[in-house]
């Protein structure tokens, strides 16, 4: 069997990930590939809204790649060859795995690069790191994270360039250039970001990177030997049903205790998901996002909703944030699964759970005892009103 290139998307929370992916995925030359998500959070959107035939999609979620879930990757990847030798699975030419925007891509390229079993079957062939120009030197400022993704990559697709002052973009683009000059920079919404090309980078190559790279990849080889003692030093928070129809899910990645390993993720980012079964009135949700938005933006690292709305529940609505940007929310035809239950994700920093869960129960008409009401909370000066969609 030839090898088969692997290609990792990575990129922060919010960048354009899906979106990219989405895009190449449409390229004829990329219909027999395999696609590996990763999601940060237990109830899982991206992989509803990623569109490939089922079968050759595999969702990593209730963990993030970098850590708890790497295992399953190397897994995943092991099975696809097995399944290919006993016919269970078409032949595929490429996988494209997709991180979490929280990813550090390193131990990522490590399990593809430094393991030897896995070495005989694939080879890693592209790392794209997706900048988003309204938020990225923002999260090159706050977030180790984004700052190796962007160290790594082999080509950077700079994205919402349309949304974002020209002076925004050049600065960005030199201070990608600064990080990584080797790479290339290409428009996430030009030609060359649509088609298969732009995944086939040559074989991963250390050199033409900066000396932290090759650091990088050295010290995870040797995190990677130790990797079973990971386990006992992640707190993985708890699941449970809080009576209300609310699904609760805390993950606490705290710093992993082995090495001198600086930063995996920061203790204050918390990821949560609000689970609802009834149809909500639009105002209700915009005036909730309007207020998550504008009052707590820099907070708010990311948001990912569906929502099954009172006028139309047949539709639903998608809506995505990330930082302070609220993209123009979008109307499915249809639901993308069985599961038609409103669901937000959100991906906070310093932002608690409960304050944001006694928002939504404000908005939708269910105050609780002692939590804020909706009168008071629409009485905010700092809400912003009128959301349309
Ligand atoms: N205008 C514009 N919007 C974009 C572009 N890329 C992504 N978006 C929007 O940005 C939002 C987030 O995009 P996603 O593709 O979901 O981002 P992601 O990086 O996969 O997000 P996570 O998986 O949560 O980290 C969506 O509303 C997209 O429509 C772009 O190049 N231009």
């Amino acid at each position: 069997m030839n090898s088969i290139p692997v290609s990792i998307i990575t990129g922060f929370l919010g960048a354009g990930k899906s979106t990219l992916l989405n895009r190449l995925l449409k390229d004829r030359q990329l219909s027999d590939c395999a696609v590996i998500i990763n999601e940060f959070g237990d109830v899982g959107i991206d992989h509803m809204l990623v569109e490939t035939s089922g079968d050759q999609m595999v969702e990593l979620s209730d963990g993030c790649l970098c850590c708890t879930v790497r295992g399953e990757l190397v897994d995943t990847l092991a099975s696809f060859i097995d399944l290919m030798q006993t016919g269970k699975m078409k032949p595929i030419s490429r996988v494209v795995i997709e991180t979490t925007g929280l990813a550090d891509p390193v131990p990522v390229l490590q399990s593809v690069i430094g393991n030897p079993v896995l070495a005989q079957n694939f080879h890693l062939d592209g790392v794209v790191t997706v900048i988003d120009a309204l938020n990225g030197m923002r999260s090159l400022d706050n977030h180790e994270e984004a700052r190796r993704q962007a160290a790594v990559a082999d080509r950077l697709a700079m994205s919402k360039t349309t949304m974002a002052q020209p002076s925004e973009v050049n600065a960005l683009a030199a201070r990608l250039v600064a990080i990584n000059p080797n790479a290339r920079i290409v428009d996430a919404d030009g030609e060359e970001a649509g088609t298969a090309a732009l995944l086939r980078a040559g074989y991963f190559d250390v050199t033409a990177k900066s000396p932290d790279v090759a650091r990088w990849l050295a010290d995870e080889d040797k995190a990677q030997d130790h990797h079973h003692d990971d386990h006992a030093h992640h707190d993985h928070g708890h699941h449970h049903h809080d009576g209300h129809g609310h699904d609760h899910h805390a993950h606490g990645h705290h710093l992993h205790h082995h090495h001198d390993d600086v930063n995996r993720h920061d203790a204050s980012i918390r990821s949560f998901s609000i689970v609802h079964d009834q149809p909500i009135d639009r105002n209700a949700v915009a005036m909730f996002v309007d207020l998550l938005r504008s009052a707590h933006g820099e907070k708010l690292l990311r948001m990912k909703a569906i929502v099954m709305l009172s006028d139309d529940p047949s539709r639903p609505l998608v809506l995505h944030a990330a930082q302070s940007t609220l993209h123009p929310p979008a109307r499915l035809e249809a639901w993308p699964g069985e599961d038609r239950r409103t669901r937000l994700v959100l991906i906070t920093k310093d932002l608690d759970e409960h304050f944001v869960r006694e928002l939504f129960d404000a908005f939708i008409g269910k105050p609780r005892v002692g939590g804020a009401d909706r009168a008071a909370l629409t009485d905010n000066p700092l809400a912003v009103p009128g959301m349309k969609f």
